[in-house]
């Protein structure tokens, strides 16, 4: 199993170009499940997740081209010819994100069957909200050896625009209510739909391929139902998370970096709070230069839906208060286990106490590397933060959660000027 060994007290200093996002890609390639005709991706992030969403849609029949040998983020995804309509427990059971390709399957091919997602480190995280959305848009669903098994109903044998609101916002289950929505028979509302960026990148790519879409970017998405979807040419949105994951690391080890690439105003929660801990910033539309002269001061924050400061960046924001001046508290809303990273900063010498869902961050001067280990994609993320802000060596052990959602971190890092190996 991979680590990653780092020597800490460095600060960074250079230019990082961010990939496309991870949560965009993931929905954007099972889109390609709608239409017999070609879908070209460019901007796709080489991850481990992405792969392992390429190798099911590969089992389930699509073919996937790499038109330039020399880059990978460009793809055609072609499903004309689709020979099953399931994705086993061995799939899933490495990516929740396989969920996604339910909606999409069970709307153009009639039915689909889907192994049940278990819990996983963060939290128990059901898929009621997308059975229950496919239900009331006229599936049939049964929960059978661990599988959802869905079918749409006999005579017109499609789903049946709906008026649909989730009992919370779901990303993934927005998704996939969207995607089927898109070939349904009738109009599909879709109430207390979840905003993030990754949700309107899929939408745009949808409307490019021909589905009737109003609404994109708010919590109510109207669908007026297509026959079919057509080919679409489209480039996944940059990935907020690695941006903001860059600019959490800048903060804690200090230095001056520039993101290219990206996004800025779909990381305003999370800029906010870095220039309250004292992260000087400058945006332009595609770019972001940021500069810390100093130690950072600690900053509260409570993770929530977007607009609000996502939970996928809570972990590395704990990882800046760890060494921050003065105490903050970070209360997480989304997820019910997203704390795992609270012991492994404790043993780099930070001192967080967990209470319920929140937890306070007494920041110290210093940090001192350790062997750590990482225990979900941005838990490992922290936990790099922290080493490089840390004194002396840190492992990070078990770092394929981290390859599930960073392309090559550690080679970006270097070229920032971090000391930072692979080791095998
Ligand atoms: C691939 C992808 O895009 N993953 C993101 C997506 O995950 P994902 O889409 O799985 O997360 P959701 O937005 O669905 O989860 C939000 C909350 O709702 C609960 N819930 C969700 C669905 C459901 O049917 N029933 C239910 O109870 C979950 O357990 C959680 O507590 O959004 C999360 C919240 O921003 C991010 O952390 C993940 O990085
Ligand atoms: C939790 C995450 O991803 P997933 O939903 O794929 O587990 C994440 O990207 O931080």
């Amino acid at each position: 199993m991979d680590k990653l060994r780092m020597l800490g007290g460095i600060p960074l200093k250079g230019e990082v170009v961010i990939a496309g996002a991870k949560n965009a890609a993931l929905p954007i390639l099972c889109a390609c499940l709608l239409t017999d005709q070609s879908i070209t991706l460019r901007n796709v992030p080489e991850l481990q997740d992405v792969r392992t969403m390429l190798k099911l849609l590969q089992e389930i029949g699509v073919t996937v081209e790499y038109p330039d040998v020399n880059d990978r983020t460009h793809l055609i995804l072609n499903a004309a010819n689709i020979k099953s309509s399931e994705a086993t427990y061995e799939m899933v059971k490495t990516m929740r994100a396989s969920i996604l390709v339910l909606g999409p399957l069970l709307t153009r091919m009639h039915s689909a069957k889907v192994s049940l997602p278990g819990g996983c480190a963060i939290g128990a995280r059901p898929v009621d909200q997308h059975i229950k959305g496919l239900k009331a848009m006229g599936a049939t669903i049964k929960i059978k050896s661990g599988y959802i098994q869905a079918e749409t109903k006999p005579p017109l044998n499609r789903l049946l625009g709906a008026s649909i609101v989730t009992d919370m916002i779901t990303v993934t289950g927005t998704e996939n209510l969207l995607m089927a929505a898109t070939l349904a028979s009738g109009t599909t509302v879709l109430e207390n739909a979840a905003r993030e960026p990754e949700v309107s990148d899929l939408a745009e790519l949808l409307v490019k391929m021909g589905a009737k879409i109003t609404g994109i970017g708010s919590d109510r998405l109207v669908i007026e139902g297509v026959e079919s979807l057509h080919s679409a040419e489209h480039s996944v949105i940059p990935d907020r998370i690695e941006a903001g994951t860059f600019l959490c690391a800048v903060a804690a080890a200090g230095g001056e970096i520039t993101l290219k690439h990206c996004r800025p105003d779909t990381l305003d929660a999370v800029i906010v709070k870095l220039k309250e801990a004292g992260l000087i910033v400058e945006t332009g539309s595609d770019w972001i230069k940021a500069t810390m002269q100093s130690r950072p001061k600690a900053v509260s924050f409570r993770t929530s839906e977007y607009p609000a400061f996502p939970t996928d960046m809570q972990a590395q924001l704990m990882a800046v208060n760890a060494i921050a001046s003065g105490s903050a508290s970070i209360t997480e809303t989304i997820f019910e286990n997203r704390f795992m990273h609270v012991q492994e900063l404790n043993r780099l010498g930070a001192d967080i106490a967990i209470e319920g869902n929140t937890a306070i961050a007494q920041g110290v001067e210093k940090l001192s590397g350790a062997i750590v280990m990482a225990t979900d994609l941005r838990a490992s993320a922290s936990l790099v933060i922290a080493g490089l802000a840390a004194q002396g060596e840190t492992q990070v052990d078990r770092i394929y959660h981290l390859d599930r959602g960073y392309d090559r971190m550690e080679q970006k890092l270097t070229l920032l000027g971090a000391n930072i190996q692979r080791v095998k």
